[in-house]
């Protein structure tokens, strides 16, 4: 399961958990302007907007799982297995779009989009095709989110083609397609940050005796329907300063509320999906912060503190081996 979300203090902050049973071998990866991408069927890209995000490099081409660009773009593909539907690729000569295959989707929208509204004239010359990067790699079933300071969209491919939601939240799950996980919330419109009243039946005088009673009912089970619940309720009635590292605590307390500990999710015998990393990239100065399973101090990387006129990745492992700072020895 993967959850993202976006927020807004003075800057806009966009991420994800990333949730999984196993890792890839993931990088954050600075792509500079000049690093040429060969697109399987569109052409090449010389010379393009800087992207910094997660991915994962193969053959020297990163497979973005999220990412943003030098202009507060940003990009997250989550799974979105069982309903992800791809259309197969034509002949050059048989289309007046653009085809691009799913593993390229990032980078194709990234390079070339400033802002979302950008990006929706790209969606709608495009076809994205189901072709595989490799073998080894076959075409993963994905959705993705997308978003700028002032707005966020969601698209699905789906069996009956090429959908893109307005997203008011700022949220996006796995399962069921965006407009299921959007409607569900109408189960919870009672539920509140403030205590509630005691409405059960006139004759009765209930008691709200304990602290968070507005919440009550907001699922906390690790289902991806249950984490868009949860995380559109904390990020709707979340409260931070405006600094940079009062945003970024903030925000990974939002994604922390769905944060998948080792041995909760079974997923085949013995094996249990966990939060692998978190991300928060502030849009506006590219930096890229990140927790991991294991290591709960924030690492970031500024892509301007880069060479962004190369033509060569940067890639950066990620710290994923905890410290405790000791006070006392
Ligand atoms: C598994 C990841 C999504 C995690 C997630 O959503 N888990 C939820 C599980 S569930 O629905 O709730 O069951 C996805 C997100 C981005 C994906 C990767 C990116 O799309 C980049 C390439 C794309 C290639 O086609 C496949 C390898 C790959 C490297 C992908 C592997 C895998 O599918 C990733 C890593």
């Amino acid at each position: 399961m993967c959850t993202a979300a976006t927020y807004k203090t003075k800057d806009f902050y966009m991420g994800r958990t990333l949730d999984y049973e196993f890792s890839y071998g993931e990088q954050i990866t600075i792509t500079p302007r000049n690093y040429e991408f060969d697109f399987r069927f569109a052409g090449k890209i010389k010379s393009h907007y800087a992207l910094i995000g997660m991915a994962f490099v193969a053959g020297g081409y990163p497979l973005y799982y999220d990412a943003v660009n030098e202009k507060g773009l940003g990009m997250a593909g989550l799974n979105f297995v069982g309903n992800a539907a791809y259309e197969e690729a034509l002949p050059e000569d048989e289309t007046e779009v653009s085809q691009v295959a799913q593993f390229e989707f990032i980078p194709w929208i990234l390079t070339q989009c400033a802002t979302v509204a950008e990006a929706r004239e790209k969606l709608a010359a495009m076809r994205l095709t189901g072709t595989a990067f490799s073998e080894q790699l076959p075409t993963a079933q994905l959705h993705w989110i997308i978003a700028d300071k002032d707005a966020c969209i969601v698209v699905e491919s789906m069996k009956d083609g090429l959908h893109v939601y307005d997203n008011p939240v700022g949220v996006l799950t796995n399962n069921p397609p965006f407009l299921g996980q959007m409607f569900a919330l109408n189960n919870y419109a009672g539920v509140s940050r403030k205590q509630p009243e005691s409405t059960f039946a006139g004759v009765l005088q209930l008691d709200a005796y304990s602290r968070g009673m507005g919440g009550m009912g907001i699922p906390g089970d690790l289902s991806s329907q249950s984490r868009f619940v949860k995380v559109a309720f904390t990020k709707l009635n979340s409260i931070s300063g405006e600094e940079e590292g009062e945003s970024v605590s903030q925000f990974f307390h939002i994604l922390g509320s769905v944060d998948q500990q080792r041995g909760c999710c079974e997923v085949t015998e013995g094996k249990y999906e966990i939060t692998i990393y978190t991300s928060c990239c502030n849009t506006a100065k590219g930096i890229y912060y990140y927790t991991t399973y294991d290591n709960h101090q924030i690492t970031a990387v500024d892509m301007h503190a880069e060479n962004l006129d190369s033509d060569q990745l940067i890639c950066y492992p990620l710290l994923s081996k905890g410290e405790v700072r000791w006070q006392n020895k």
